[in-house]
């Protein structure tokens, strides 16, 4: 697997590593790095007429270093601005040893029209907001429409949390090595990388291995292996039954958007709960979706007992208040009804079912950590997550990976936190970066959508954090596709031929 996200402290960890399993040496590894990136300045920009390379004083300076002998090696007019000196005996001090190029001061970076700037200051090892002479040469290469090449990380941003920390350079390409880090894929930082240049400096699988790592890009190969198929016997219940809960008279659409994406998504039968006063409307827009009055928690525990649901949503278009609690909070103790013919795989908390808990979020949280209590997966926006969790949304110094999951051990839930960089955390401290999305999603339904596809996946017996990452990849990548025009409708149709291509990319089913 190469999906791994590596923080600074794993990164320096599998340097670590390798060096000490041999044969690479520190400047081995610091000699290919800084190979790659010059390779990819010869590759995209032929025609450069000058290449400044700045340096800091560690080793992403020492990569520059590199960088800057091969590109002068190779006749291209080549400067270095120098930011301090590297500490002796590093290896960074050596790879400028080996450079023929006399550093000038960073204090003076200028460059005219034609000019590329590969920018070497800070990388993994960024330690404080960018400012005097960094934060100028940011702004100089701003001003002045400089492309930009960074190793590893555009200087300033945080590789770990992909914060901006005072200025950071916005790179056209960025060239980082053996395994992204969540900076690359996290907002702001992701804004600030460019294409992103995953480069092999002979940091082995072996070594990425030793190191645990517990976050991860968000895609197939995350889950692929249990994306759900249906076997040659099946039958529609079989293949799970979701139930959706539907708002009054007025608010019922969310539902059955949720609905028709839990039925795209592979489940074999869906069936909409509506009051009863939204019978009618909800009967006059359904059709193999099914439909059934539930207006309390009786109907609900009879409903469990003769249709043996595996999933449901709760949420959206749901509405706020004592009466969303207690749906919920009836679902989470559901437990009691289980026998060995009823099994409910988890619960998707949306939009109003968060909301609801926000005086009281504790009482969902305790509901949710009883032995029987089904899998909950919750999928709050920013505003949402901020109800339930103000602490940890107020906090500055935390990344949205580490709310994310912060929130997730808090809540004994998966929490699907969304937003452009939607990230999916496991209270057991696993995590995905989702990047596959694009802003068309942004547009009034789609999160009802997504709730939808979750609960289809955790009906078909999917894991849960693996059926929330799989939906939040599927329906990003059916609204990228879709493209401009798209709205929520178009979703649940825009997810089949993503669908196709993951089932025939199954290697088991090939
Ligand atoms: N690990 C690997 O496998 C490999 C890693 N490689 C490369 O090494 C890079 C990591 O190197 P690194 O650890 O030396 O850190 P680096 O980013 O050079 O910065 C540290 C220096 O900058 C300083 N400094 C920081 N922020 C500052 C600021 N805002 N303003 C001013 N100063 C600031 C900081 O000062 P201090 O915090 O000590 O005060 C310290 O002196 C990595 O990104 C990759 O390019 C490759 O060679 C291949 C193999
Ligand atoms: N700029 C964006 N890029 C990628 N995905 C986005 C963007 N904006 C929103 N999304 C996705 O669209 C969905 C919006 O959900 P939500 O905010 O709940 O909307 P609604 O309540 O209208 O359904 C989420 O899955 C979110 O991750
Ligand atoms: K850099």
């Amino acid at each position: 697997m190469s999906n791994e996200l590596l923080s600074p402290a794993e990164m320096s960890e599998a340097d670590r590593l390798t060096i000490a399993a041999g044969p690479t040496d520190g400047i081995g590894l610091m000699r290919r790095a800084g190979e790659a990136v010059a390779a990819e300045v010869l590759k995209r920009y032929p025609a450069a007429t000058h290449v400044h390379v700045l340096c800091g004083p560690g080793n992403n300076g020492g990569d520059g270093y590199v960088v800057a002998r091969i590109l002068a090696g190779s006749g291209v007019v080549t400067t270095i601005w120098a930011s301090g000196t590297p500490r002796p005996e590093s290896d960074a001090a050596l790879a400028a040893a080996l450079c023929p190029l006399k550093p000038r001061p960073l204090s003076g970076f200028d460059a005219g029209a034609g000019s590329i700037v590969v920018d070497a200051l800070y990388g993994a090892g960024l330690s404080k907001p960018l400012s005097g002479d960094a934060a100028k040469a940011v702004d100089t290469a701003t001003a002045l429409h400089l492309p930009v090449v960074a190793v590893d990380l555009p200087s300033g941003v945080s590789g770990a949390g992909g914060e901006i920390m005072g200025r950071a350079f916005r790179a056209e390409v960025t060239v980082t090595f053996a395994r992204k880090k969540p900076g690359h894929l996290l907002l702001p930082g992701r804004g600030q990388c460019g294409e992103i240049v995953l480069a092999d400096i002979g940091i082995g699988d072996g070594i990425i291995a030793q190191l645990t790592v517990s976050t991860f890009e968000n895609g197939p190969d995350l889950w692929l292996q249990e994306f759900p198929v249906p076997a040659v016997d099946a039958h529609k219940y079989k293949r799970g039954h979701v139930g959706v809960f539907s708002g009054g008279p007025s608010a019922t659409g969310a539902a059955r958007l949720s609905a028709l994406a839990a039925a795209r998504s592979g489940a074999g039968a869906v069936t909409v709960l509506s009051p009863a006063n939204a019978m009618q409307v909800n009967a006059a827009h359904l059709t193999s979706v099914m439909l059934r009055k539930a207006d309390d928690s009786v109907d609900i525990d009879a409903f469990i007992g003769e249709r043996r649901p595996s999933a449901f949503v709760l949420g959206p278009g749901f509405g706020v208040g004592e009466r969303t609690r207690k749906f919920a909070l009836a679902l989470l103790t559901s437990g009691h009804l289980r026998d060995t013919s009823t099994r409910i795989d988890g619960l998707v908390f949306d939009a109003d079912a968060i909301t609801s808990f926000r005086e009281a979020p504790d009482v969902m949280f305790e509901a949710s950590r009883q032995p029987n209590a089904p899998a909950l997966v919750m999928t709050p926006h920013d505003g949402e997550f901020a109800r339930l969790f103000p602490d940890i949304a107020g906090d500055e110094t935390l990344s949205k990976l580490a709310k994310a999951r912060a929130a997730a051990a808090r809540a004994n839930a998966i929490v699907v936190y969304k937003g452009a960089d939607t990230v999916i955390a496991a209270p057991n401290g696993r995590a995905a970066i989702n990047a596959n999305g694009a802003p068309w999603l942004a547009t009034a339904g789609s999160g009802d959508v997504l709730s939808g596809i979750v609960a289809g996946l955790l009906a078909q017996g999917m894991a849960p954090f693996h059926a929330a990452c799989a939906a939040v990849w599927i329906h990003a990548e059916a609204g990228r596709r879709f493209g401009p025009g798209l709205i929520a409708e178009d979703l649940p149709m825009a997810m089949v031929p993503v669908l196709r291509e993951l089932v025939e990319n199954q290697p088991d089913l090939r």
